[in-house]
Order: C-alpha cells, then structure tokens, then sequence
C-alpha cells in the first residue's frame, strides 16, 4: 500500500499548483488502483507515473499583429502526452484562461480516450491563451499563422495531428492547415477536422455530439429506456452540443435548455429542428450571446449569469457539453432530485471530483466523457486514415462508423465491468481500467523510457 500511495504523492509533489492535473490523475488513480496493487510489473516499470509525465511539453511565443497595426503576444502550447498506442492526438483550444494545468489534464484525458477507440492513436492537446472572441477573420488568421509558424516543426501526420476543441473550429483549423502546407511544402494529414473539399472527413464536426447521444441511448437501452420524450438538458452551444441537441432531436427528445458562458436558455416548449438552425446561426455565424434567442423565441426565458443553474431545470438527462468543472456536487443533488436518470459527459472532465462522488451515491446512470465524448477524436483518426489513403468515404459510410465505433466502446466497459466485477452500470471505473490496460500493456512491450 505504501508503495502504491507513493505514486499519487510523487506526481502530485512534481506538479504544484496545478489543480485541474491532480483531478483528472486523481480520478484515474482511484479506479485502477486495485490493478496496480496486483500487479507489480506495473508498479516495477512506473507505469502510472510515466503515463502522468509528458513525453515532451513545447510552449512558445506567438507574435501576431491585430487590424490596429499593434504587436501581440501569446503563448502558445503543445503537450505531447503518449506515444505508446500511435502518433500524438488531440485537440487544440483557443481560450485566455489557458494554462499548462489545463492542457495537462486534457492531454492525460485523452491517453485513455483515444486507447478506448481502439485505433492507433497516442494522446496530446495544445493551443494558446489567446481570445478568439471578438477578433476580425484577419487577426484569427495572422494568429493561427503565427501558431503554426513555431508548432509546423514538432507535428504532421507521423508525428502529432492536432484538431479542434473550445475556440477552434472549422475556420481556425482551414488557416492552421494552410499555414502548415504553406511552410511546410506539404498537402498531407497533419491536424483533423479539415473542411470535407480539402482533405476533411464527413461528420467530423457532427462526430463528437451524435457519438456522445449514440453512446447514451446504448446506455438507457442497457436499462430497459430510451430517448424519445426525454426531456433533456445541454450545457453549451457550441460545436458539441450543437451536434448532440441535432442528434437528441432525432431521437425524438425533448430539448428545454442550452447554455454560454453568458448564462443560459430554458424554452419550455423545447427545440426543433428551426430552432437550432438560429441557435446556429446566432453562436457560429454572428458569434453573439443565446440572450438573442429569447429575443426572438417567446416560449424561451435568458438566465444572464451563473446564480440560477441549468442544471436546476427539471429533466430526465443532462449532457454538459461546455467545459471543464462545470457541475458540483449541489448540482447533481439538484437534479437527482428532479428525477435525472442520466448524465452522460460531452465536455471533457465537466463534473468536479464532489459532484462525480455525489453521482456515485445517487441513482443516476453516468458515462464519463472519456468514453462517451469519444466519437470525435475516432473520426478523426479514421480522418487521419481517409489523408493516408487518398481516398474519402461517404457521409453515409462515416455514420455507419461513428456507430461502430461508440458501440465498440460501451461493448468494452460492459466487458470491462463483468472482468473486474465492478457495479452493474459503472461505467467511470470500467472506461478507466479498459483505457489503462491497453496503454499499460503497450508501454511495458516497449521498454521504458
Ligand atoms: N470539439 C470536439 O470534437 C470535442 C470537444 N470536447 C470537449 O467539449 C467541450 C466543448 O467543446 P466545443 O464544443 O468543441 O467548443 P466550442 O468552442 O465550440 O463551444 C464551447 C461552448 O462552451 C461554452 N463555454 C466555454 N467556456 C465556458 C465557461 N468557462 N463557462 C461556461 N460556458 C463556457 C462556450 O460559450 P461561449 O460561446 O460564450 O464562449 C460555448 O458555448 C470542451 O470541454 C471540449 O474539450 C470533447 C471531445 C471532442
Ligand atoms: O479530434 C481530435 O483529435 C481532438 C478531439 C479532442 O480534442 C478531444 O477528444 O477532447
């Protein structure tokens, strides 16, 4: 036991002061510590501990000009988590409050995410603290092109294929890649997420969103339920959750509220399909608050602020979908006493460590984002697949994957639960442990270093 509490201890004293670190590792630790304990190759090779260090981390300064002709500054970041299962894989995000606590914790994160594809993927997240909002199209195209000046060296399609995540979509990845093929000389996969008419795969955008429902009704299915009338709640409204309340709306849900860093929306006579196409157009095209949605829908009512909770609305599911440590435990209280049977996780580590304990009392079914937010990074990777190829599969054919895919994945943690006799429906320990043995067994093949 000593030995094992050690491992905890020694990462958490060699990353000070990085809160959202020790979570995401602390999370990880306490399911597969019973591994651990049994199985002292394991512990003799520093397997946890070499998975919670990253292989290289660069960080670099990004120069840029803004449309007033003034010089600007950013930081800018690649962590370069795991190279045991593949290339490193992993979004890029464009946020100020952007800090190396974050970007390691996302990139440990998706070490076990991307093992659960089970494509050859490794792991790594990058970006920069810049503040995309409120910049002209010119000045987020001279600061990807300042980015990608630096990172060009450390990535390409061997090496480290970065994509989106929160602040980079569709238009940021179009100026990252020609940026790259500019440099570089090169037209090859080097980051994911491309638009479909240059080198892009079908549903990418979709991927994460539909994959996050697929996963969740594979889920209820397991319980005897389904989707159609729940009455559903989604944090955000950006890419995840726009393509999670289209695929919920599919099924025949209800969808009552979504939500910004402004404050959120509740439409009691929930959302259809035009609906979602102005929600659309509000945060993709005009890049504005939802507060305009209540303008221009009657049945909807704008909460500014963070006092009165989404999550205080009464529903059957919640899907966070915005960020990281967005549902305490007060929460998960809220909703278990609205009658919530589901939470299933779209944004990375949305949960805090108190609200994931208060699940683990509660009745509600809850499918961790490692798992459950998966599907974008597996069509990214069959992306990577489409580059290497040089040819490019139907939209059809990529939703028949996407499927595939998700299933494989809750296939592995029913799997995974029955091996290790964990709790019918604990879907937390059985995602970690299946992530852990495949990159533990990979690291321990190839040797240590
Ligand atoms: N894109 C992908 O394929 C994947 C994304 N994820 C995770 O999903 C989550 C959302 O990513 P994505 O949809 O791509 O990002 P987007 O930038 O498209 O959307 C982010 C949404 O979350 C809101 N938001 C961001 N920060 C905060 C905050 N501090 N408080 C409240 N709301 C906030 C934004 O509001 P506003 O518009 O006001 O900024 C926006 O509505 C992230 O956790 C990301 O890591 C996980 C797997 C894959
Ligand atoms: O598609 C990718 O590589 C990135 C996905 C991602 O960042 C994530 O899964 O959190």
């Amino acid at each position: 036991m000593t030995k094992i509490n050690h491992v905890l201890d020694s990462i958490k004293d060699r990353n000070p002061g990085e809160p959202e670190f020790h979570q995401a590792v602390l999370e990880v630790f306490e399911s597969i510590e019973p591994i651990l304990s049994k199985n002292d190759k394991y512990l003799e090779e520093k397997v946890f501990e070499r998975m919670a260090e990253p292989e290289r981390i660069i960080t670099f300064r990004v120069c840029w000009t803004d449309d007033n002709n003034q010089i600007q500054v950013n930081r800018g970041y690649r962590v370069q988590m795991n190279s045991a299962m593949g290339p490193y894989k992993g979004g890029l995000r464009f946020h100020p409050s952007l800090n190396l606590s974050i970007l390691k914790f996302l990139a440990f994160e998706q070490t076990f995410k991307n093992a659960l594809t089970g494509l050859p993927l490794g792991s790594g997240k990058g970006g920069a603290d810049f503040n995309p909002k409120h910049k002209s199209d010119r000045e987020i195209m001279r600061f990807c092109q300042a980015w990608m000046l630096e990172a060009q060296r450390h990535i390409g399609h061997f090496t480290d294929i970065p994509a989106g995540d929160i602040g980079v979509g569709e238009k940021e990845i179009g100026y990252l890649f020609g940026a790259f093929k500019k440099i570089r000389n090169e037209f090859q996969g080097s980051i994911t997420g491309k638009g479909p008419l240059w080198g892009g795969s079908f549903l990418r955008p979709e991927a994460t969103g539909y994959g996050l429902v697929h996963f969740a009704e594979y889920m209820l299915t397991e319980i005897g339920e389904n989707l159609e009338a729940k009455t559903c709640l989604v944090s955000g409204s950006g890419n995840v959750s726009q393509f999670a309340i289209e695929k919920l709306l599919e099924h025949k849900a209800n969808v009552v509220a979504f939500s910004d860093s402004t404050g959120f929306i509740h439409d009691e006579e929930g959302l259809n399909a035009e609906k979602l196409a102005f929600l659309k157009e509000l945060k993709n095209t005009k890049r504005e608050s939802v507060a305009g949605y209540a303008e221009k829908f009657k049945s909807a009512t704008y909460y500014e602020g963070t006092e009165k909770r989404i999550w205080s609305v009464p529903a059957d599911c919640a899907f966070p979908c915005a960020t990281q440590n967005e549902l305490d435990a007060d929460d998960v209280k809220d909703l278990d006493k609205n009658g919530v049977m589901l939470i299933a996780e779209g944004a990375n580590m949305p949960l805090t460590d108190p609200a994931i304990k208060a699940v683990q009392k509660s009745n509600i079914i809850y499918a961790p984002g490692k798992a459950a937010n998966a599907g974008g990074v597996a069509i990214s990777g069959l992306e990577m697949t489409q580059n290497r190829l040089g040819r490019y599969w139907p939209r059809d054919r990529m939703e028949i994957e996407l499927r595939v895919l998700m299933q494989g994945i809750h296939e592995n943690c029913l799997d995974t639960m029955k091996k290790y006799s964990l709790d019918k429906q604990d879907y937390l320990n059985a995602a970690n442990i299946a992530g852990f043995e495949r990159v533990a067994k990979a690291m321990v093949a190839q040797g240590s270093w």
